[in-house]
């Protein structure tokens, strides 16, 4: 098994319960659905049948809900592809009821607003470009930069153009409710600059007395400005590099990248690398050598998670696609410590710690749990948890040994379908005492026999989140 975690976004080469098997058997942990496409009896659907597939299969998949947001979208297009070819002028209209039956659809009023003469619009994740020549009230002529075949729905991206609305818009809450309503607690804010996008969406599903799980795509070079307030807000962030790299220069995505993970990684919050990691198998049975090496990299960079969009979405292999990222993992987790030795935040974190004194109990703790496993070895790190605090203080480290974690909250252990090397247990039990509980559930599982050495942390107080405050090494009994 691979201890990075795999999320799969489904669509229509993969909504089949056939397909979602294989998947899940090949190492899928968590599910997207993207609210951006399809009807909301589809988003129903789509769910109910992930979880079908996973609870007869007893395997434990996380369902993400990724939330449209404002991101600006061609309506549907009524020659599929439409080509646009460099040099001739085309229009964009606003108006559902157009007459001119050759124009672009787009789902954003304000946007001839927005723009003015010159202004380059990037289509597709920017592989179409086109420069604005007029506006008017309802309509955008623009000429063709760069042409190609376009799709419906695909997105419209304009670097550094404020846009009018937050980035949980009111239909986002609509969705919600639907995510709600069917169970699911995981969510992602797309396009979100601000901090207080993610107490809204908080907020608003307290209100219906849940507590959800926020995930802040990082897509707009606002939110990597505001990097430090967001990762103090939510749950995770994602690298969301397919409308990054038209927000910002191409050419930045992967130093901004780096940044991410590493900042994600100081504070324990899990971080996914998001887009085109292995794009070219939407087409090919096999991926590009350079698509091997960036999610080796993303990996050996401390990603708790990668992501495959259109490859399972939409492409012709989606099982195959699981499967190569499956291997890829595999084999670079199992070649970290000899490439990296100590990694680059155990250093960042004693030299800070020595240095100036900065090093918190729970980073003392989770420290002097990887120390522990460098000198000893163990068969496994056994974490008790409320919040899911302690284990993510350790994943983030990206530890060799897999990180068992134990959860008295399903919606939190769901939730540690996020973080690296961590195998998350719903144990049902109000004993105070977990340890027996702990140990058999380990030995029916066949995970460990008498004599094999465990770690163990605990909190002097369990029943309080963010109380882990010691470790024991253990024989198990
Ligand atoms: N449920 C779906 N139905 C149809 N096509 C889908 C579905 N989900 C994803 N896709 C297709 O897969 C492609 C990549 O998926 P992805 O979820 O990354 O979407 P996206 O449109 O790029 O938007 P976002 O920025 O929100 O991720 C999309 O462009 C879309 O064409
Ligand atoms: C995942 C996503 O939203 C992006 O790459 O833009
Ligand atoms: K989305
Ligand atoms: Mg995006």
């Amino acid at each position: 098994m691979n201890k990075t975690k795999i999320v799969c976004t489904i669509g229509p080469s993969s909504s089949s319960p056939q397909v979602l098997a294989d998947m899940i058997r090949s190492g899928m942990n968590v599910a997207r659905v993207n609210f951006s496409h399809g009807t909301s009896d589809e988003h129903r659907k789509m769910i109910r049948s992930i979880r079908a597939v996973a609870t007869r299969l007893g395997r434990t998949v996380a369902i993400l809900v990724d939330l449209p947001g404002p991101k600006i979208r061609i309506g549907r297009l009524r020659l599929e592809p439409t080509i646009l070819k460099r040099g001739e002028t085309i229009t964009l209209t606003t108006d559902p009821a157009s007459s001119n039956l050759t124009a672009i659809p787009v789902d954003y009023p304000d946007l001839p607003s927005l723009v003015t003469e010159g202004t380059t619009i990037y289509l597709n994740d920017g592989f179409l470009q086109v420069k604005v020549v007029r506006t008017s009230e309802q309509e955008v002529d623009a000429k063709v930069v760069i042409g190609g075949p376009l799709l419906s729905h695909k997105g419209l991206n304009l670097p550094g153009v404020a846009l009018s609305i937050a980035a949980v818009t009111p239909e986002d809450l609509a969705h919600v409710d639907i995510g709600l309503d069917e169970g699911v607690d995981t969510f992602t804010i797309s396009f979100l600059e601000r901090p207080e996008d993610i107490r809204i969406l908080r907020e608003y599903a307290q209100k219906r007395g849940i507590k959800i799980h926020i995930v802040a795509k990082i897509e707009r070079a606002g939110a990597v400005r505001e990097i430090d307030a967001i990762l103090a807000e939510a749950d995770a962030i994602m690298i969301a590099r397919g409308d990054l790299g038209v927000q910002i220069p191409i050419e930045d995505v992967p130093g901004v990248q780096k940044q991410c993970i590493l900042k994600a990684n100081r504070l324990g919050v899990p971080v996914i690398t998001a887009t085109q990691m292995l794009e070219s198998m939407t087409e090919n049975i096999l991926p590009t050598r350079a698509e091997v090496t960036d999610v080796a990299n993303a990996i050996l960079d401390g990603s708790d998670a990668v992501m495959l969009s259109a490859e399972t979405a939409t492409g012709r292999y989606p099982v195959e696609t699981v499967r190569m990222m499956a291997k890829i993992a595999r084999s670079i987790e199992a070649q970290r410590t000899m490439l990296k030795g100590r990694s680059q935040l155990e250093e960042v974190l004693l030299l800070t710690g020595i240095n100036r004194r900065e090093l918190t109990v729970d980073d003392v703790v989770s420290l002097n749990v990887i120390q522990a496993m460098h000198a000893l070895s163990p068969r496994y790190i056994l974490t008790p948890t409320r919040s899911g605090r302690a284990p993510r203080r350790i994943s983030r480290f990206k530890p060799d040994c897999w990180i068992l974690s134990f959860c008295r909250d399903q919606k939190v252990a769901e939730f540690l379908a996020f973080s690296y090397g961590v195998v998350p247990f719903f144990v049902k039990t109000d004993e105070a005492s977990w340890h027996d509980r702990i140990f058999d559930l380990i030995s029916d599982a066949g995970l460990a026999k008498t004599g094999d050495l465990v770690i163990l942390t605990e909190g002097s107080e369990p029943d309080l989140a963010g109380a882990t405050n010691s470790l024991r090494i253990i024989k198990f009994p």
